[in-house]
């Protein structure tokens, strides 16, 4: 194509998205009247949920297409173009006919995947580079034969960005390998392997973007749990789903899975890893357990008496333990088996001391009617006695989550009953004194209590509301109006009660707030960012909010920092799916400049010499620079200087060890909090003070420029080019 071609081309395209959106605000302008008028003439409230819902719904969406709205077009061996973009738009006029196809659209995944050897019925790809709402230029690539011009420029200029305080959205430069993982099927487990900076991230989250359209109605019900290191990586990855134009999702870390408890306080190594071992489950079991007792066991005196107005009856070992068996034999959780527990100490206590009324000449069971009516008796008084309710509290004690950890954390004696479990070295590390505050090793053992104990907050379960489920028939009755003129009214698929079942959850909040709320909440899709670093008794927890193990993984087994994280994909998942489950890898690294990379690589040996690092897409760029000083903080005010001003408007980062405090206008961070971070220049302090895979993760932090400080030599690999 000539350079006059070329821009008469260009102008053309500029007009035809210009015209797109002007279609985007007619949408806009239309969805806002229809909220104003949903807002003003719904009958009910309910109605008018329904409405408001929907419009704005639609609203939201076309606002996030507002910047690059349409990426690229598709011709085929006709001539005929398909644009392709962040949303859907249709000509109402024609038929509903396509004019701007959402990315997610199967029809769309060509643009992603068509290769000249599968060019799947396209003949031209060409890709935009846009700004806001400008189209800047295109790129052609011919499919029609091994011989196209396609490059990879778009991408190049994706990458070469500069970075800012949140991730973006790729949707306008997905790979063909990332779009494979993209569009795979949402049930099942996927897991997602790769190296630094190989777009997992970006993957799992764009995923969920599809996910969310193409099972949009059970997703938008049950929601997306997505999990991620800490709350800054949430923060950084939070508003990319906004911008794919979804809304259901609810972010969070696993130190705040538990409705009413957020810590991200974190335990020291050897606690981290006995807490996330799967002993622990053996141990809590045996610690609930060890909370069902007999007299021998909580002391003096034993037997225990319990005084009734007649006689004293001894409450001892035989008798405690017939009622414990019988309670734990019905198989229900601690505080619902007390119930029975307490009842058969009742029955048991009953009978023994209707055999001791009396005296040696007098018997009440050898009087006909005496000894029930004694039992009677008796029963009502030790249903009532201050002895028999302190004996059973003592007992079988009624008990939360909480309490059950820290008795069982700050006492030897259980912790040495609870843990035979455990090697006899890990029982120490638990041990901890009464007070301390709860850390996020404890959230999946307390959520493992609760499952024992069956103390978990009740869920909001509000009584079916027969008076919202009519209502809803008669409206969802108006819309059902058939092709063919009959009507098929709503009542006659689904009766009103199993309506009002349906929605008794129905209340102001949205899923996101709902599901937060609850800890039986269970979720559509899970996805789990660094899920290397999940622990065993991590995977249990998460497990239990998606029964039906809808899950994307994605993590990186040479970044884990967690003694108790994955160490084999396949241990990890047996038990929840056997080998039922998909894995694929990234092995293109989009962030890191090749130099850069180099120098990672030769760290990446010291975590394990078998590991391989990815290979950087970016060639070029500038060496890292390693330099050796006296005074850490004078040379890192003139490092931050220049790196504020390489950076630009980009973002510059200082990892800093643990027990190296500097002072700095630059943002630090400690090593683990930049997992999945990026940003433009990393200035790293001190690396031989950190453990080989925090070396790893933060030389690998950086888009543009890695500059080392260090007062120390360092070690050779570090050097060695
Ligand atoms: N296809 C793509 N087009 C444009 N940018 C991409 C693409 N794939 C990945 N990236 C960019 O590469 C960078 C790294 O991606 P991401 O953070 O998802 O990687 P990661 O594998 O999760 O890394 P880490 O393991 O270090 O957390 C991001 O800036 C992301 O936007």
């Amino acid at each position: 194509m000539s350079t006059e071609q070329h821009l008469a081309e260009l102008r053309r395209e500029r007009e035809h998205v210009a015209f797109l959106y002007r279609r985007l605000e007619q949408e806009q302008a239309e969805a806002k009247a229809a909220l104003v008028a949903a807002n003003k003439t719904a009958d009910s409230l309910l109605e008018r949920d329904f409405a408001v819902n929907a419009v704005a719904n639609r609203l939201a969406m076309t606002k996030v297409a507002d910047s690059g709205l349409c990426f690229g077009r598709l011709t085929d061996a006709e001539g005929e173009h398909t644009y392709v973009g962040r949303i859907g738009l249709f000509d109402a006029e024609d038929d509903y006919r396509p004019q701007l196809l959402d990315w997610r659209a199967p029809a769309a995944k060509p643009f992603y995947c068509a290769t000249p050897a599968h060019p799947d019925g396209v003949s031209v790809r060409r890709q935009f580079q846009t700004w806001r709402r400008e189209i800047l230029d295109f790129r052609d690539e011919s499919l029609d034969s091994a011989s196209g011009d396609g490059d990879d420029s778009a991408l190049l200029v994706a990458l070469e960005s500069a970075r800012g305080e949140t991730m973006r959205d790729i949707v306008a430069t997905i790979q063909a390998d990332q779009d494979d993982i993209i569009r795979l099927p949402g049930n099942g487990v996927v897991v997602v392997e790769g190296g630094p900076g190989t777009g997992k991230t970006a993957v799992a989250l764009h995923r969920v973007a599809y996910l969310l359209y193409t099972e949009r109605e059970r997703l938008e019900r049950r929601g997306v749990l997505v999990i991620g290191p800490n709350p800054g990586f949430l923060r950084y990855i939070g508003t990319v789903l906004p911008s794919l134009g979804e809304t259901s999702v609810v972010f969070g870390t696993t130190g705040g899975v538990l409705p009413g408890l957020t810590t991200t306080l974190q335990d020291g190594p050897e606690a981290r890893r006995v807490k996330g071992s799967p002993q622990m489950v053996e141990v809590l079991a045996a610690a609930v357990a060890d909370r069902q007792e007999l007299p021998s066991q909580v002391g003096d005196p034993d037997p225990i008496p319990i005084e009734l107005s007649d006689v004293t009856v001894p409450l001892d070992d035989e008798l405690v333990a017939a009622a414990r068996h019988r309670a734990r034999a019905t198989g229900l959780k601690h505080n619902a088996a007390r119930k029975v527990f307490a009842e058969h100490v009742l029955t048991l206590l009953t009978e023994r001391a209707v055999g001791l009324v009396g005296d040696d000449w007098f018997d009440v069971r050898d009087v006909p009617g005496l000894a029930e009516a004694t039992a009677i008796d008796i029963r009502t008084e030790l249903e009532s006695s201050d002895d028999f309710q302190r004996a059973v509290k003592r007992l079988w004690p009624r008990l939360t989550a909480k309490r059950l950890l820290s008795d069982l954390f700050s006492s030897p004696a259980r912790l040495a009953a609870a843990c035979t479990a455990l090697p006899d070295g890990d029982r120490d590390a638990l041990a901890r004194p009464k007070g301390m505050p709860w850390t996020v090793s404890d959230v999946p053992l307390l959520d493992e209590a609760i499952e024992l104990l069956g103390t978990g907050p009740a869920r909001v379960k509000e009584e079916p509301d027969e008076e919202y489920a009519q209502e809803l028939l008669r409206i969802l009755g108006h819309d059902m109006e058939m092709d063919d003129g009959e009507e098929l009214r709503a009542v006659d698929v689904v009766s009103a009660e199993a309506l009002a079942e349906r929605h008794a959850e129905h209340d102001d909040r949205d899923v996101a707030e709902r599901a937060a709320a609850d800890r039986e909440w269970t979720y559509g899709h899970v996805v789990v960012d660094e899920a290397q670093e999940l622990s065993a008794m991590d995977w249990r927890m998460l497990m239990r909010r998606c029964p039906s193990r809808s899950f994307t993984i994605v993590g990186d087994l040479a970044q884990r920092e967690s003694p108790a994280g994955v160490r084999s994909w396949r241990d990890m998942l047996a038990e929840y799916v056997d080998d039922r489950w998909t894995y694929r890898e990234l092995t293109v690294n989009y962030r890191t400049p090749e130099k850069i990379m180099a120098l990672a690589a030769r760290v990446l040996v010291d975590v394990d010499p078998a590991l391989k690092a990815p290979t950087s897409v970016r060639t070029g760029g500038a060496e890292p620079v390693l330099r050796e000083v006296t005074d850490l903080d004078d040379a890192l005010a003139t490092e931050v200087a220049s790196a504020m001003a390489a950076a630009g408007a980009g973002t510059v980062a200082v990892v800093v060890p643990d027990g190296v405090v500097v002072d700095t206008p630059a943002r630090t961070y400690a090593p683990t909090e930049t997992k999945g971070l990026e940003f433009d220049v990393v200035i790293v302090l001190e690396p031989h003070l950190m453990t080989a895979t925090d070396r790893y993760v933060a030389l690998t932090r950086a888009t543009k420029e890695l500059r080392i400080l260090h007062t120390v030599a360092l070690p050779g690999n570090l050097y060695s080019g």
